[in-house]
């Protein structure tokens, strides 16, 4: 057995992982980086990667069936459905060189391609290798949460690993979850030719705004995407191509494929983590607000920290712990400023508080102004005036914003912006944004905020009334 000691040992080459081993090699920290499987994790094998190039098929393929009423005749797409998942693998296979062991190599990580787990609190076996190291990161993500529903088990349910492997179009796929997996992968599906219906237990899109996400639930079932809802499934049945899913609701709902998207779990087995003293709640490993866990030379970064799981947010975490593990700096995650947003067409964005909490937290001074898309220009232009913006405004500036409607993930780059600043609303209405972009909105948002202030104050209409008499 070697053995390696190193300043950093990060566990876990995904979208966290990697950003802690490039950050800390680059300042100069010696690091190991352990990947039992794909370079890249999740995100770029199986989740926003190859979730985002499908969608873009999807979304060719709707524009061509809907192309009639911008003076383009409308055609029925012939979608080849391996194709298309050619198109993901090709969208990956281009990502894929930034994530590589040679370029982390390169940038003098050493990548040892094992599963890694603790054999006392301050070493870590990984095949042949023994690290210890000053700090160890955990950054070993999620994967699909399978829940125990009687019969799923007989049945070659796809998850979000299996279903880019699939490459015959589903007949009628049966979704299982109405979370952003769910709904974004039902809606790419759906304007591929599948027939789709989703199960949800509760309400779709849960996580968010319930009057955001109704804008967008209501697009999706005009398009055709069926929908239901307080459906908990409670049993599967049948054969592959001729499924049955059964809810407590009594309801019965028939496919050819079923898609499993109910949550994730934490990948903590096989970790070893009690012999590292590592503690561990119900979403994840246990850590305070510095990331640190029960034992102090170890973090937890990403989705096995079990809070918000996304990208951006393993990347967030990267930045936190790298400045208290290379320069002992004072460092803590929040989430406050954490935005995410659904790829579904039209998409949804939040940032900051929704209104129900921004209520909750600030009662009576909280002001919430609204935009909606049909009065964009652009949006017009494009007709894609389905949307509406809302920011929830404390004092001047703004606490949260949530947005329904076309680009809502890019619009919402500005809100993450100001909260992340603690910006007023008065700096966004300074902004002078270039006509006619859908970025306008933002702008406009602002704009309903002061419009009142400013166009039904008598004090404003006296002021002016009282210069005009004087001004020569
Ligand atoms: C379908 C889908 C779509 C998504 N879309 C988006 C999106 O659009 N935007 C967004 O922000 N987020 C999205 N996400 C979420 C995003 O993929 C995750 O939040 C992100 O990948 C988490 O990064 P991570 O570094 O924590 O974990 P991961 O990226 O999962 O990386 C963990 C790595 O650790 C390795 N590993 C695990 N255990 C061990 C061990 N013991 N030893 C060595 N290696 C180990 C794994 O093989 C894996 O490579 C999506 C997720 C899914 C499933
Ligand atoms: N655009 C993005 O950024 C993006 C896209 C996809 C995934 N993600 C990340 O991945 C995470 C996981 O996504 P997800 O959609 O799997 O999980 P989720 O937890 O967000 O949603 C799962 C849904 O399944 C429902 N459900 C649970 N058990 C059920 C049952 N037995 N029958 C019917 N419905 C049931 C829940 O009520 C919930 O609405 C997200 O929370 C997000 O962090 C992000």
């Amino acid at each position: 057995m070697e053995k390696i000691k190193t300043d950093v040992l990060v566990i876990g080459a995904g979208s966290g992982g990697l950003s802690v081993a490039a950050g800390a090699s680059q300042m100069g920290a010696s690091v190991v980086l352990l990947e039992a499987h794909k370079m890249g994790g999740d995100c770029l094998n199986y989740g926003c990667v190859p979730s985002k190039a499908l969608i873009a098929s999807g979304k060719v393929a709707y524009a061509m069936s809907h192309a009639d009423r911008y003076g383009i005749a409308s055609v029925t797409p012939q979608v080849d459905y391996a194709a298309a998942k050619d198109h993901v693998a090709d969208v990956i296979s281009q990502i894929e060189p930034m994530d590589s062991q040679d370029r982390f190599e390169g940038m003098g990580v050493r990548v040892i391609r094992e599963h890694g787990r603790f054999v006392s609190p301050t070493e870590v076996e990984a095949g042949a290798y023994r690290i210890t190291a000053r700090r160890v990161v955990i950054a070993t993500g999620s994967s699909p949460f399978v829940p125990p529903i009687p019969g799923l088990e007989k049945l070659p349910y796809i998850t979000n690993e299996t279903l880019w492997e699939l490459r015959e179009k589903p007949e009628h796929l049966l979704v299982i979850g109405g979370g952003p997996i769910g709904m974004e992968m039902a809606q790419a599906h759906l304007r591929l030719g599948s027939k789709v219906t989703v199960i949800e237990g509760a309400v779709a899109l849960g996580k968010d705004d319930p009057e955001m996400a109704a804008i967008v639930i209501d697009a999706l079932r005009e398009e055709g995407l069926e929908i239901a809802e307080g459906s908990n499934a409670k049993e599967v049945r049948g054969t592959s191509g001729a499924i049955e899913v059964e809810t407590e609701d009594g309801r019965v709902f028939k496919g050819s494929h079923i898609l499993v998207a109910v949550g994730r779990k934490a990948n903590t087995a096989g970790l070893d983590l009690d012999t590292a003293g590592i503690k561990t709640t119900r979403s994840g490993i246990e850590v305070d607000d510095t990331l640190r866990t029960s034992n102090k030379r170890v973090y937890a970064i990403g989705d096995v920290a079990g809070g918000l799981q996304f990208t951006h947010v393993a990347g967030y975490h990267a930045g936190v712990i790298i400045r208290s593990m290379l320069f002992g700096l004072p460092s803590k995650a929040t989430t406050r400023h954490i935005p995410w947003a659904t790829y579904t067409q039209p998409e949804l964005a939040q940032v900051g508080l929704t209104e129900a909490q921004a209520k909750k937290e600030h009662g009576t001074k909280l002001e919430v102004v609204r935009f909606h898309f049909h009065h964009n220009d652009r949006a017009i232009a494009e007709r894609k005036t389905r949307g509406l913006i809302k920011v929830m405004v404390v004092k001047g500036r703004p606490v949260g914003a949530s947005i329904a409607g076309e680009q809502a993930g890019e619009l919402i780059n500005l809100w993450a912006l100001v909260i992340a600043n603690k910006m007023k609303m008065s700096q966004i209405a300074n902004m002078v944004a270039p006509y006619p972009t859908i970025g306008e909105l933002n702008k406009r948002a602002a704009g309903a905020y002061f419009s009142p202030r400013l166009f039904e104050s008598d004090t404003v209409k006296k002021v002016v009334g009282f210069v005009q008499k004087w001004l020569p």
